[in-house]
């Protein structure tokens, strides 16, 4: 079953059409990238399905639901779980804390003055077994501000799985990375895929990283789709190439 639809989706800002007539689905366990020069609608299409405004045109379907007009804290609640281009987490706790917050807020203990020694265990199993799945076990009590880049971004990855996603929407997961911190993320990003069943949607610049683990590529240009298909269609297509790979037709 597809896990979420775009009926003939349009977002205008004023005069602006930033996107129009995007129609797709996304099948439960796909890991999708969505790929597309500067401006052409990557970013926009992420708020849209995460609530961060309304289409102007069209529907979203999420899990056979119309959630086209879902606020963000209603669409977290259903699943859906964004991570943005800069680094969302608290640089002066330990990663460990960063996490206890994240387990606690899901929880819904956070409002709570005060946690049972019971409670408190099945928090902190969250948190090891958290940095055990993005691997950051081995830095749970360093200063998360200390931290490189990339282990920064693993870090609020394990933060957003303790809201138990559904649909994540990475953007831009490994911009800014160095070569061994990029494969540690891609690494990362497939196994929560493959070994978790999180269904992904991640827009992307490096077309190594999109050719290699990607099932399927949807590629905006100028606010259109420009086309929909495995890597081997998508590297194989003349229009991408003319309009996106910089290759003539
Ligand atoms: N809130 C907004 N108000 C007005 N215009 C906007 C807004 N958000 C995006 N746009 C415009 O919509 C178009 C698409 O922008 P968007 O950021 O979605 O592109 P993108 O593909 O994510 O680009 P990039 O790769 O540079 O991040 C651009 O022309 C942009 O200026």
């Amino acid at each position: 079953m597809s896990l979420l639809v775009l009926n003939d989706v349009g977002r205008r800002f004023g005069a602006l059409q930033a996107l129009s007539g995007i129609s797709l689905s996304v099948e439960a366990g796909e890991l999708r990238a969505i790929i597309g020069p500067n401006g052409a609608g990557k970013t926009t299409l992420f708020n849209l399905i995460s609530g961060y405004f309304p289409p102007t045109d069209g529907s979203i379907v999420f899990g056979g639901e119309p959630i086209t007009a879902g606020t963000p804290t209603a669409l977290v609640k259903r699943g859906i779980i964004r991570t943005f281009q800069i680094t969302e987490i608290f640089l002066s706790l330990t990663v460990r804390e960063n996490l206890r917050v994240a387990v606690e807020t899901a929880m819904g203990l956070n409002l709570r003055p005060w946690i049972s020694a019971a409670v408190r265990t099945v928090v902190m199993n969250q948190v090891e077994n958290l940095a055990e799945i993005v691997r950051i076990t081995a830095k749970l009590d360093r200063v998360a501000g200390e931290l490189s880049h990339g282990d920064q971004r693993v870090v609020e990855i394990g933060i957003v799985l303790a809201k138990s996603p559904k649909l994540l929407l990475l953007d831009e997961p490994t911009a800014g990375m160095g070569d061994e911190e990029t494969h540690h993320m891609t690494d990362l990003i497939r196994r929560l895929n493959k070994d978790q069943g999180i269904t992904m949607l991640f827009v992307e610049h490096d077309m190594a990283i999109v050719f290699g683990i990607a099932d399927r590529i949807t590629v905006l240009d100028n606010g259109r789709m420009l086309a929909e298909g495995n890597a081997t269609e998508i590297a194989a297509n003349p229009r991408v190439q003319a309009a996106y790979l910089g290759h003539a037709a």
